[in-house]
């Protein structure tokens, strides 16, 4: 019958003429050229970071954790942060500002105890939420929401912060009901000299170490306790104590770059103050 095999047979024969046509070779081009571009942006470091959040989800870099003190703690973390994403993180960087400081009181100045640059990076980035996660999950899972927006700071020679703490010392005077409870600062460029983190309420006489800490610490340093910056890697430490108070052995400074630049990036970590209840 003239109509079965015409439907029978017509498929197949379809389908030849289908790949044999003009039409297939140009989907078939247009595929391949959509996947061979999928492949090279996968090697494009900016793609990279915003394509593979979303295929994979964050992934952590293999990071390696050193007590620098016990009490309060202040831990080294070696590769917080890879190259890649800390040369993502300065590209966008949207402007920066002259850095202030914040007085007690809440009001907050430019003043010469600060003379680097801030600036605040873009929170719905992907990357710059995986760092929020990064950093919550390190401190045992707490809320990204309580991490501040996340504050590159960049001193060019010359410029330093002076001996301050990252904490206020009542909350409740700037009215507020939450205090930073923790710092991570990360390195994302160091290539300066004399531009170490100090602690100087927390020396250290390294000539009592393992000297291979001197890799991470000046080792020269007898009046506190100075962390050099490493790209890539980051201090932490707890500013308060368990009863919410501020910790003033974590005072601290950027030192004044002697020569060249240092990039840092601050994450900053808040908690509730519940005042009378410890
Ligand atoms: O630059 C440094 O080493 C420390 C920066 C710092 O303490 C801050 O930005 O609060
Ligand atoms: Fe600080």
């Amino acid at each position: 019958m003239k109509g079965e095999s015409s439907t029978t047979d017509a498929w197949p024969k379809r389908m030849i003429r289908f790949l044999s046509s003009r039409r297939y070779f140009i989907h078939s081009i247009v595929a391949l050229s959509i996947l061979l571009l999928a492949v090279i942006l996968q090697f494009i470091p900016a793609v990279q970071h915003s394509i593979q959040p979303l295929l994979r989800g964050c992934q952590n870099p293999h990071y390696t954790i050193r007590t620098l003190s016990y009490d309060p703690l202040i831990l080294h973390i070696e590769n917080f942060i890879t190259l890649q994403e800390s040369k993502r993180l300065r590209e966008i960087v949207p402007f920066y500002e002259l850095s202030k400081v914040a007085l007690p009181n809440g009001t907050v100045l430019f003043s010469d105890r600060r003379t680097s640059s801030t600036a605040y990076l873009p929170g719905d980035d992907l990357l710059v939420q995986c760092l929020k996660k990064r950093a919550a999950e390190f401190q045992g899972y707490v809320g990204v929401e309580n991490i501040e927006s996340l504050q590159v700071t960049r001193y060019l020679e010359g410029q330093h912060f002076k001996h301050h703490y990252d904490w206020t010392p009542d909350p409740r005077q700037v009215n507020e009901t939450t205090n930073r409870e923790t710092t991570i600062f990360a390195i994302l460029e160091a290539d300066c000299s004399m531009c170490g983190t100090e602690f100087p309420a927390l020396a250290i006489n390294w000539t009592l170490e393992d000297n291979k800490w001197c890799r991470f610490v000046d080792c020269n340093s007898t009046e506190a306790l100075t962390i050099k910056p490493i790209p890539g890697s980051a201090i932490f430490w707890r500013n308060l104590h368990s009863d919410g108070s501020g910790d003033a052995r974590t005072m601290h400074a950027g030192q004044k770059v002697e020569r060249g630049v240092k990039v840092g990036l601050n994450i900053w970590t808040r908690r509730e103050i519940t005042w009378g209840l410890h």
